[in-house]
């Protein structure tokens, strides 16, 4: 059997928010464990703002050396972004391997990364993230070599050091021209999608929400056999299952497919760096016609998560895109709530284990996403079988009947359409 670290973890509640301080040493214990680390204790102060030389307070750090000696805690990790110098020192006062929650989450989405672009894209981020850091980290292995204190020894460090900088900063030039060919070629992908007319809806939310167990429950719906299997991505039940953006599309007949992507979860305190970092991935949010935001609205912290979503859509600058907000798991919730149904035109409540719900789903998405589609009937000439063809091509066609002056069809077509087709309108009266 796999012998885990032991680890323990440290938190400091600023009181800003009622019950956001136990949420968030819960879900650092499941990155930790995602990380295959075993948390054996918990540290935490209440203090109003952090300290800045050492995250926490001077007599807490005694507290923190005496309790992992005694729990035998191997790694001590901290539930923020450490700055570089709360780092050093905590590092130089621990005198044990000092981690923080960026690295955690860096951590998993490295084991996660299966495309060359997500691989590229958590490379990138994480030297980005340790270039400031390197001097904390190097003090804290030439002091585990027992070398600390000699001249010569610190000289050659330092040397060290320089040489890692350079070389880090080196790849990291590397890895972002990289990824400008990759994006490169993702928007030539996009502007066929586009051409083609087919609407992009993208899953967005809170990670472990559902949103990879509704892309499948659709391929389901809607896929052929023989490609179902081939088509459908993980899901699971643990923190980013997913890291890249996949794409099917969705064929519900009769012109109305539509293309549904899944994406990486967002998560309380995802450092800025790393949703840039997800940028290119992230595009085909910034593309979406619609948003579908998937709510575990089981948990009882679901709000925190909404209000986490919505922030993290706003740095990605998509806070005013169409959004239905998908509230999921309402099978699991203390409170029994009526599923499938909807709340107005932007709120639904599914299951995405039940077929009924995803029939539910997939209808007012159809609804939201051709809402500028509209009933017409046409009598189309029999010497224009362009036009005609065109509308078979990219209407909803609920009936064609062949008549003496042309083909005379009932359709629900885009408004724009309508108005360049105008003259075949059949206009009854
Ligand atoms: N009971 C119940 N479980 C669900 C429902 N939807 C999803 N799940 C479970 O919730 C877990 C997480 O589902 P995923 O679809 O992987 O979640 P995700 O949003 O893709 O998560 P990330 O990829 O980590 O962002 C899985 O174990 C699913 O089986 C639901 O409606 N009801
Ligand atoms: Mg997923």
């Amino acid at each position: 059997m796999e012998v885990r670290e032991q680890v323990l973890l440290v938190g400091v509640d600023d009181g800003t928010t009622d019950g956001d301080f136990e949420r968030s040493m819960e879900e650092l214990k499941s990155l930790a464990k995602a990380c295959f680390m075993e948390p054996v204790g918990i540290i935490t102060q209440k203090m109003e703002s952090i300290n800045k030389g050492l995250y926490v307070g001077t007599g807490k750090v005694r507290e923190i050396k005496e309790t992992a000696g005694l729990l035998e805690a191997e790694v001590i990790i901290f539930d923020d972004a450490l700055s570089p110098s709360q780092l050093k020192n905590l590092q130089k006062e621990l005198n044990k391997p000092v981690l923080d929650r960026t690295t955690l989450i860096l951590d998993i989405f490295e084991r996660r990364a299966r495309t060359r672009e997500a691989k590229l894209q958590v490379e990138s981020a994480k030297l980005k993230y340790m270039l400031p850091r390197l001097v904390g980290m190097h003090e804290a292995l030439t002091r585990q070599g027992g070398t600390s204190g000699s001249m010569s020894s610190r000289g050659a460090g330092e040397k060290k050091l320089e040489l890692d900088k350079r070389r880090i900063e080196r790849r990291i030039g590397e890895l972002s021209r990289e990824l400008e060919e990759v994006s490169k070629e993702r928007r030539v992908q996009r502007k066929k999608r586009v051409d083609a007319r087919i609407p992009l809806v993208a899953l967005v939310g809170y990670t472990n929400a559902g949103k990879s167990t509704i892309l499948n429950a659709m391929i389901d719906a809607y896929a052929e056999d023989n490609e179902k299997n081939e088509k459908k991505v993980l899901e699971k039940d643990m923190l980013f299952a997913t890291l890249d953006t996949t794409v099917r599309r969705i064929c519900t007949g009769n012109n109305r497919d539509f293309l549904l992507s899944d994406t990486v979860g967002f998560i309380h305190k995802l450092p800025h760096g790393l949703v840039k970092a997800f940028h290119s991935t992230l595009e085909e949010v910034e593309n979406a016609d619609l948003l579908l935001h998937v709510v575990d609205c089981s948990d009882p912290c679901f709000r925190e998560h909404m209000q986490t979503t919505h922030q993290t859509l706003s740095e990605l600058n998509v806070g005013d895109k169409p959004v239905i907000t998908v509230y999921n798991k309402a099978d699991k919730c203390s409170e029994p709530i009526p599923f499938p149904q909807s709340s107005g035109k932007e709120k639904i409540y599914i299951s995405a284990k039940e077929k009924k719900s995803i029939a539910f789903l997939t209808s007012i998405i159809l609804d939201r996403i051709y809402a500028d589609y509209v009933w017409e009937e046409f009598m189309i000439p029999y010497d224009k079988g362009s036009v005609l063809s065109y509308f078979m091509d990219h209407a909803h066609v609920d009936s064609l009947e062949h008549e003496e002056k042309g083909a005379r069809i009932k359709v629900k077509c885009h408004k724009a359409d309508r108005d360049k087709y105008r003259e075949y309108l059949d206009e009854k009266d």
